[in-house]
């Protein structure tokens, strides 16, 4: 039975007072089971009130599902193939060739696990090790098999010991090597070319409510119960490979591969640095997000969060890039990841920006100094400025200017004393220090309303869908709360910066139905012109129908019924073993009414 489909309405009171619940004490048997040490079965830690809150949500059989999802890597890589150089058969061509056992059909998982064909939805062949979605007019993207939860044997003698840190153990979860800062702690004696077994120190809660992982990095381990995490890692191990320095080495050097992983719980094939430009690693529903927003040719088209640019090259490659995509990021050093992605993949119509997309609507001002020419108070920043005119023109600011009053730059725009100075200094020292990490970043003052065909806003949210995750205690409810404000405001500015007709897709890659549902709830009861509109394809679950009651009196609004199969969830714990990711899209109607 589908709970998206079901009217909830339920408050999180009651069960605030639940002292362990049934997935919590099950996990916490087999983790005291000795014979399960060297295994791969995490338990993930949430916060107390958020794990209420989304038992609330889900029902505990299915919260524990996405639980155990969320500990585990996808079993397949998905690739967007950049349909501008080449096509689905041509990358799975050349894929043969470097992909070993291309040809020896994907290995089953030693769990018993069901993984006979979890992509059946959308790829008939997914039993072959590499295989085309076949998913109309999803041709171009290519999966590519790995293996997994595999069982490992680590030999009879207990075995020399790598502890690495979670995020370490994460990237290996989906196919990295163990580099050394990720090394935590080693058995004594570790020479280089031993086999070790990988497992992971998580973070722990200490007396003061806190988490953290109570180990110093380069802590020596004896092999003994008084090691520190010896049971906190009962089941916590991720596989063994071959020590490539000593002991010592890991500890000494800061770069490199620490261990280099020969058997692996989970085998996922790492496509660092092939195909560059040809292809690109890229879940499911962020493709699928690309498409919901059916970006058309000539169109204009805002990317509100858009580093590293994964959905924008989406978007450019859907419009064959033909248009103008005007991809934002409050990062400089994430604009430059967006700009090294486009021209990776040959796509000339993303213009970047750094911009707070809180202030992604330029302030009326701003609009009137650069559409009256005879207004003299338009500043030219040391770096570029985007400001819109009314006629949808992006203009750009040379910051080469002069002094020359006679000659007023761009048309008339005032340059102060300071700005000049600041320039001239810049000119003998070089462009400082936030310049010279690669690259040149244009800064946006913002946009004029209804400028835009399309918005995507892939919000920054509380991330609680990635996977493989080993450790989700850090968001506490009010965080959670923080984020879906943080969201209504961004949202706020899509709607204004959105001409009527248009369209918003709004995303997120989080489970929590306060950043995904509630936003939604939120648009239709505040924007009387929004609608949601079908999406296509539509892959994904439906939403969540109901709301939730919190213990401080606030009611958490989601879904009416009708509204559910207008959204895309994409649940972890589903066959299509995705991340947990979120779709909705808005019509915008006429703003008069
Ligand atoms: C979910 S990621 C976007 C992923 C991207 N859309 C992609 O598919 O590659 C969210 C991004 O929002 C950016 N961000 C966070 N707060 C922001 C803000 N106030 N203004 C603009 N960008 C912001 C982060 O730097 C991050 O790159």
């Amino acid at each position: 039975m589908k709970k998206g489909r079901e009217l909830f309405v339920g408050s999180y009171r009651s069960l605030h007072q639940t002292p362990i619940s049934p997935i919590q004490f099950q996990q916490t048997m087999s983790h005291s089971d000795p014979s399960n040490r060297y295994s791969y079965t995490p338990i993930l830690n949430w916060n107390p009130q958020v794990h209420h809150y989304f038992l609330k949500a889900y029902g505990a059989d299915h919260f524990s599902r996405i639980s155990t999802a969320l500990t585990r890597p996808s079993r397949y890589s998905c690739i967007r193939v950049n349909t501008l150089r080449s096509t689905g058969d041509a990358v799975i061509h050349k894929l043969r060739s470097l992909v070993p056992n291309a040809d020896v059909p994907p290995p089953q998982s030693d769990s018993g696990d069901d993984v006979a064909n979890p992509l059946k939805e959308c790829s008939a062949a997914a039993a072959a090790p590499i295989s085309k979605c076949e998913i109309p007019g999803l041709d171009y993207v290519v999966f590519v098999w790995g293996s997994g939860p595999r069982r490992i044997h680590y030999g009879d003698a207990p075995p020399k010991e790598v502890i690495v840190s979670r995020k370490c153990a994460e990237a290996v979860l989906r196919g990295a090597q163990v580099y050394v800062p990720g090394v935590m702690a080693c058995s004594a004696h570790v020479e280089k070319g031993d086999t070790v077994a990988v497992s992971v120190a998580v973070e722990k809660q200490g007396a003061d409510g806190g988490w953290g992982i109570a180990m110093t990095r380069g802590t020596v381990l004896q092999g003994s119960e008084t090691d520190p995490y010896y049971f906190e890692r009962n089941g916590l191990y991720i596989g063994q490979g071959t020590a490539m320095l000593s002991r010592a080495g890991m500890f000494r050097v800061s770069e490199g591969v620490g261990v280099d992983m020969k058997d692996r719980v989970y085998e996922l094939h790492s496509f660092h640095n092939v195909l560059e430009g040809e292809i690109f690693l890229q879940n499911l529903p962020s493709i699928i997000a690309a498409h919901a927003l059916d970006p058309q040719k000539g169109e204009r088209i805002l990317d509100m969060c858009a580093a590293p640019g994964g959905k924008t090259t989406a978007i450019a490659i859907l419009m064959k890039d033909e248009g103008e995509i005007i991809a934002t990021d409050r990062s400089h050093n994430k604009v430059l990841d967006i700009q090294k992605l486009a021209a990776e993949m040959g796509l000339s119509c993303i213009k970047t920006f750094k911009l707070d997309a809180l202030k992604s609507v330029c302030r009326r001002d701003d609009i009137d100094t650069f559409t009256d020419p005879c207004c003299n108070n338009a500043k030219i920043d040391v770096t570029n400025q985007v400001l819109d005119s009314p006629n949808l023109q992006v203009e750009r600011v040379s910051p080469l200017v002069t002094e020359d009053k006679g000659k007023k730059p761009n048309g008339g725009a005032y340059v102060s004393k300071a700005d000049i100075r600041k320039n001239m200094r810049r000119a003998r020292n070089g462009p400082g220090r936030n310049q010279c990490v690669g690259g040149r970043v244009d800064r946006s003052k913002g946009f004029s309303p209804d400028s835009f065909d399309r918005v995507l806003l892939d919000a920054p949210c509380s991330a609680l869908g990635l996977r493989p995750r080993l450790f989700a205690g850090e968001e506490t409810i009010q965080s959670l709360r923080n984020h879906a404000k943080y969201q209504r405001r961004m949202f706020d500015q899509a709607v204004q910066l959105v001409r009527p007709g248009g369209i918003i897709v709004y995303s997120t890659c989080t489970i929590n139905p306060g950043e995904n549902e509630a936003l939604v709830r939120y648009a239709l009861d505040k924007y009387k012109y929004l609608s949601l509109a079908p999406q296509h394809p539509r892959i994904g679950g439906p939403g969540l129908v109901g709301s939730c009651e919190f213990p401080d009196g606030y009611i958490e609004e989601w879904l009416r019924p009708g509204e559910e199969d207008l959204v895309q969830r994409f649940d972890p714990s589903s066959p299509l073993d995705t991340i947990g990711f979120f779709i909705a899209k808005f019509l915008v109607g006429s703003k008069d009414t």
